[in-house]
């Protein structure tokens, strides 16, 4: 009986765990199957890291004005990539940049880079909570559609108190936990670990995620709910690890940071990609089981 109870839980790779162990037995109709880890994902790196680099790109850029002192330290060749898109307010003075504050709006930035935006309101599902909108535009399939921020914990790293009555914690394919709760003592401990893993002046992930304005408009993934047998899931999640040579200007948007120090692989981060069009107006469901064979 343990034997078997072990086997079923092993096979639940992904998502999340005390909602599993609450659902174990229901709703069967709502699983995800893959027959292989290597078959989880529905999209490439290379998409993703692609898609996530053009719009950091544009966040950045929509908000260089406020990042002046930020580029006035980052080596020639990096600074000379934004010398075209300078707004007009900024003025350049020899090497470096100066400038006075442009209206920054992250939700434009994502309209005008990805077509479409997304927010967080009411789910259209009873007692769920809230849930994560299409506000404009259509999510086209294939494309990264949200992001699941928080602390990224080792199998290693104990997680113990921070889990307790947290419906936030997202299980990756490999064990890897991540805590996308924006409060109590998962915030502080986000918090604390992104402000540790600062490289000097450069922010290596964004603590934004916490309050209700993100500056980076996709980091809302952890409210989209499970999708039912009347709602079908439109999204799914994928495991994306930041390589070594993304732009150090951009991380300043991943809403990811390890809750260990002495992490040796890269940082773990989750994206949802949509599993066909989304039009304006719909929910974002994601399965929050996955079985893998
Ligand atoms: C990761 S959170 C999602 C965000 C949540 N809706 C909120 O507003 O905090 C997971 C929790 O959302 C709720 N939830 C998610 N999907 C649901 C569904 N299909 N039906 C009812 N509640 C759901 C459950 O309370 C679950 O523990």
């Amino acid at each position: 009986m343990l034997q078997r109870f072990l086997s079923k839980w092993r096979s639940y790779r992904h998502r999340f765990v005390p909602w599993i162990a609450l659902n174990l037995n229901k709703n069967q109709r709502t699983l995800r199957s893959v027959m292989d880890d290597s078959l989880d994902k529905v999209i490439s790196d290379h998409v993703v890291q692609t898609s996530l680099i053009q719009l950091f790109h544009a966040l950045f850029v929509s908000d260089l004005s406020n990042q002046t002192e930020f580029l006035n330290l980052l080596p020639e060749n990096i600074q000379s990539k934004y010398q075209n898109v300078l707004p007009q307010s900024i003025t350049e003075t020899g090497n470096g940049i100066k400038g006075n504050r442009v209206d920054f709006n992250s939700g434009d930035a994502m309209f005008e880079t990805l077509g479409f935006s997304i927010n967080r309101t009411t789910s259209s599902l009873s007692l769920a909570g809230r849930g994560v909108f299409v506000t404009a535009g259509t999510v086209p399939k294939g494309a990264v559609v949200s992001m699941y921020p928080g602390s990224v914990y080792q199998q290693y790293n104990p997680i113990l108190f921070q889990s307790i009555c947290n419906p936030f914690i997202f299980r990756c394919i490999d064990g890897v936990l991540i805590d996308g709760n924006d409060k109590g003592i998962s915030k502080v401990i986000y918090r604390s670990c992104s402000r540790r893993d600062r490289l000097g002046p450069y922010k290596t992930s964004d603590v934004t995620w916490l309050t209700e304005s993100p500056l980076n408009p996709l980091a809302v993934g952890q409210y989209v709910n499970n999708c039912s047998n009347e709602k079908a899931a439109n999204v799914c999640y994928q495991e994306f690890d930041v390589p070594e040579a993304f732009p150090i200007e951009l991380l300043q948007y991943i809403p990811n940071a390890n809750y260990g120090h002495d992490v040796e692989r890269p940082l773990r981060c989750v994206v949802l990609v949509a599993l066909r069009d989304i039009e304006n107006g719909e929910e974002l469901f994601s399965n929050y089981y996955t079985i893998v064979h």
